[in-house]
């Protein structure tokens, strides 16, 4: 049975608001597909609708195993300038990703309250290993932004599939910290009391607990906050998923201020493929500025993904004790992950 709901929308004068609002975008940009693996979920459906308000969006392709036709059909009446495409099932998984410049995979199962990303292991690994295997064969050129948890492990399983499909570019797979730095500019904000569109925070080390590193001493603006504040700063934005874990109660995780993060990393991946200079966020890609494979840091996107991993920059003495100890954690994950894509 054909599923897919397509519905055309045309552009109009509201999208300069938008525009300004997402993206510096000329009047020439691109054709841009972007595949969202998991759309009708509760990350999928708010980042189906920040990248339908994105301009530099034509083609928004909205995958999942049940439920896409009616996200679709619903997104798609928004007037700006994307296609959306809805697409439900393994069937339909192959036009889904043909031709995408960027898919984004939110595929997967959120945790409950005492639960680790890491106890989401056996379920999200089997489902990010078969999206990733249809990636690999439909749109072995695109940029993936992997959202599912583990995301410490989900990363290095994708990279172990690509490998062994022939088309691996360690350019092109990222692992979306960007709620991690989100937090954190919000956090110190509050505390240094400074406006928070002016903050800016590197967040490096992966996406779980102490592996998850703000560092604070490179904070922008500057403020002289005491060790204590730093420390707790930190904790909580090491924290921040587990805040909303245990504030829903067993109705799952973050899923709007992670929609708005996706949205804002998809952003920059677009922008950096579209050729705009100095995009620079923090992703968990393969990396060799730390003896870790795979490692959060700054990064430079450009053309063909990542064009630079930064380094570290200065750390303070707490900082410099941080990375060593989220170091094993992050060995481990990558291992479980590269053994689980590997048996
Ligand atoms: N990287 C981050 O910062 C971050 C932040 C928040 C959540 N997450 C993770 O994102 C994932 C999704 O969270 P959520 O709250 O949206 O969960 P959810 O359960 O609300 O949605 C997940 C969606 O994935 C779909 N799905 C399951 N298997 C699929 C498959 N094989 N192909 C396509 N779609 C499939 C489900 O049908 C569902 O619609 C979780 O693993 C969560 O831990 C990551
Ligand atoms: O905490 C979670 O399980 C979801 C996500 O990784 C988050 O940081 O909010």
């Amino acid at each position: 049975m054909f599923r897919s709901v397509i519905v055309r929308s045309s552009s109009s004068a509201k999208q300069s608001l938008l525009r300004r609002s997402f993206s510096s975008s000329s009047s020439s940009v691109p054709e841009r597909k972007v595949a969202i693996l998991g759309a009708a979920g509760g990350i999928g459906q708010p980042l189906a609708l920040l990248m339908k308000l994105n301009p530099l969006v034509s083609s928004l392709s909205l995958f999942d195993i049940a439920n896409t036709p009616g996200v679709a059909a619903d997104v798609g009446h928004i007037n700006t300038r994307s296609e959306v495409v809805g697409y439900m099932g393994d069937d339909e998984l192959a036009k889904a990703l043909e031709g995408a410049d960027l898919v984004i995979i939110p595929a997967g199962v959120p945790r409950k309250p005492g639960m680790t990303r890491d106890d989401l292991f056996n379920i999200n690994a089997g489902i990010v290993k078969n999206l990733c295997s249809a990636i690999a064969k439909y749109c072995p050129h695109a940029l993936v932004n992997m959202i599912s948890n583990p995301v410490n492990s989900t990363v290095p399983i994708a990279a172990e599939i690509f490998k062994k499909a022939g088309m691996y570019d360690e350019k092109k797979l990222f692992g979306v910290t960007t709620l991690d730095v989100v937090r954190a500019k919000t956090f110190y904000a509050g505390k240094a009391n400074v406006p928070v569109a002016e903050v800016n925070v590197p967040v490096i080390g992966g996406h779980a607990g102490v592996t998850i590193l703000p560092l604070f001493s490179q904070a922008t603006p500057q403020a002289n906050l005491s060790s204590d504040v730093l420390t707790a700063l930190t904790k909580r934005t090491q924290d921040g998923g587990t805040e909303v874990v245990e504030a829903k109660a067993g109705k799952g995780s973050a899923t709007l201020s992670m929609a708005y993060a996706g949205a804002l990393f998809a952003d920059a991946c677009l922008k950096g493929l579209n050729g705009v200079p100095d995009v620079v966020e923090c992703s968990y890609v393969q990396s060799t500025i730390t003896e870790l494979p795979f490692f959060a840091s700054k990064v430079r996107l450009g053309k063909n993904g990542v064009e630079e991993v930064l380094d570290l920059g200065p750390l303070s003495d707490f900082e410099k004790e941080g990375l060593e100890a989220l170091k094993p954690e992050l060995k481990s994950s990558i291992e479980k992950g590269v053994k689980f894509a590997n048996q």
